[in-house]
């Protein structure tokens, strides 16, 4: 049997101050560090200790693997960083405070920019500072590849390739892995794992700092799913 462990990052500080992340590089708050020494506790007494972790290249993803294997006593397990495993890209939405976004274009189409499956927000332009052509990080790769705004569907398109040609296989030489990332790159995965369709992902919410365990048979069907935090 096989453990994959999804753990999304502790609250960040614009996760604090209900603003639009994606792509924005923005660290956790002083509640998010707790989540994330928490959820190295909570794995600690589940007895999981993971042989490897997959992360984004977002500094809250990494610092919450990182705080987490720090209490496991497990820094020194591989950590493999891909843009892949970022948040959906937030467009032009990225930076604006959630509430008063909803208060400009209306509660409905904020939820349709924030759930909904296949609308994406509104695209950032090339020259615009938030656009990751701009961001040192990203200057290996083909520009084309770098989202202006994603929906769900899009981050999917991304995820998916990169589970299945990197972490998939990886499942066989480190067989209890640890995914530390975004709430939405999660939801593309949780749907991808559970086979939920378009319309059931949009009810899907993964809370921050909570570890949630999915157990994989050989073909990587999964035999069991439960969070350690609230037990679900
Ligand atoms: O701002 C974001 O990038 C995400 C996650 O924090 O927010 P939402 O839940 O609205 O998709």
């Amino acid at each position: 049997m096989k453990r994959l462990i999804l753990l999304r990052h502790g609250q960040s500080i614009w996760n604090l101050e209900n603003r639009f992340t994606g792509w924005h590089d923005v660290d956790l708050s002083d509640k998010g560090r707790e989540e994330a020494t928490e959820a190295g506790r909570l794995m600690d007494s589940a007895g999981l200790a993971p042989d490897a972790v997959y992360t984004s290249v977002l500094t809250r993803a990494i610092r919450t693997g990182f705080m987490s294997l720090d209490v496991l006593g497990r820094l020194w397990i591989p950590m493999i960083k891909d843009w892949r495993l970022n948040e959906r890209h937030y467009g032009a939405l990225t930076g604006l405070d959630k509430a008063e976004t909803a208060a400009e274009y209306g509660d409905e189409q904020v939820h349709v920019w924030r759930r909904s499956f296949a609308t994406p927000p509104p695209a950032l332009d090339d020259g615009d500072q938030r656009h990751p052509r701009h961001d040192p990080r990203y200057a290996g790769l083909d520009p084309a590849l770098l989202p202006a705004t994603e929906s769900l569907k899009d981050t999917l398109a991304r995820v998916l390739p990169y589970w299945e040609s990197d972490i998939a296989p990886a499942l066989t030489r480190y067989p209890t892995l640890l995914i530390a990332a975004h709430g939405n790159s999660l939801r593309a995965l949780v749907k991808h794992l559970e086979g939920l369709s378009d319309e059931a992902i949009t009810g899907v919410e993964i809370a921050t700092g909570d570890p949630l365990v999915y157990e994989l048979d050989d073909r990587l069907a999964v035999s069991a799913k439960y969070s350690l935090r609230d037990g679900r």
